[in-house]
């Protein structure tokens, strides 16, 4: 079985797992997802203020090389442990997820077209666009809703790393992309990707 690998960038709070979880909520478990946030580093000797303070929009905050390998690995038709992270403590859970091999895998994050080595493993590029202050705006309400962080927090994390970073390594790589999404609740793009990745899961043995 050939593996197709999709890859979904875009700044934080562009509408990327919106529109992964879309195409997920549509194929189950005929497709695998893979995010890159699971993959942020272990920092288990770091204090909590310490983790606090570590940019997370650094290409080197994340264990990319772990990526490379899981995806060579789940090429090769083998499982893999993904790892889970948890955003409330700014550290990897002791938890795992095994993912097996399938032949449509989705990979999702912000930085994943940053690294050369993943730009080569993805067969599709997808990179979703937003204006900053609409990603602000949402970031705010899902990081005081899901990832447990106060206002005053979210705020001086995104002057002080995520928006440098943003223009500097996310941004730059709209440019590589196949298709640019202007929004990922566009029906549109769904439906062009539906198509596409049913293709994909009706000829097994295609590039
Ligand atoms: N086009 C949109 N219009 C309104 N809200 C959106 C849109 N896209 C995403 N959202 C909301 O914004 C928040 C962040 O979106 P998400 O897909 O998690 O972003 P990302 O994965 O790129 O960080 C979520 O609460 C989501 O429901
Ligand atoms: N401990 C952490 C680790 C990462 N972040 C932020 O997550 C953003 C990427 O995730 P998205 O789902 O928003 O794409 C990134 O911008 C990091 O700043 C964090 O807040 N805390």
């Amino acid at each position: 079985m050939k593996t197709t690998i999709i890859g979904i960038a875009g700044g934080s709070g562009s509408g990327k797992s919106t529109f992964t979880n879309r195409l997920k909520n549509f194929f189950g478990e005929n497709i695998t997802v893979i995010y890159h946030d699971n993959y942020y580093r272990a920092n288990d000797k770091l204090s909590m203020e310490e983790r606090r303070k570590i940019n997370y929009d650094h290409p080197q905050a994340l264990e990319t090389d772990l990526l490379v390998k899981h995806l060579e690995k789940l090429k090769a038709g083998k499982s893999i442990k993904c790892p889970v992270y948890d955003f409330t403590q700014h550290n990897r859970s002791d938890k795992t997820i095994t993912i097996h091999p399938s032949r449509v895998i989705v990979v999702e994050g912000i930085l994943i077209f940053q690294d050369e080595r993943l730009r080569d493993a993805f067969d599709i590029k997808i990179f979703v666009e937003a204006d900053a202050d609409e990603r602000i705006l949402r970031r705010v309400v899902r990081d005081m809703d899901e990832r447990g962080r106060e206002l005053q927090d979210i705020i001086e994390h995104y002057l002080a790393t995520v928006k440098p970073m943003h223009y500097l390594y996310v941004e730059p790589t709209r440019n590589v992309a196949d298709i640019v999404l202007n929004s990922g609740l566009n029906d549109v793009a769904f439906d062009v990707m539906k198509t596409k990745i049913e293709s994909i899961l009706e000829n097994p043995d295609e590039d």
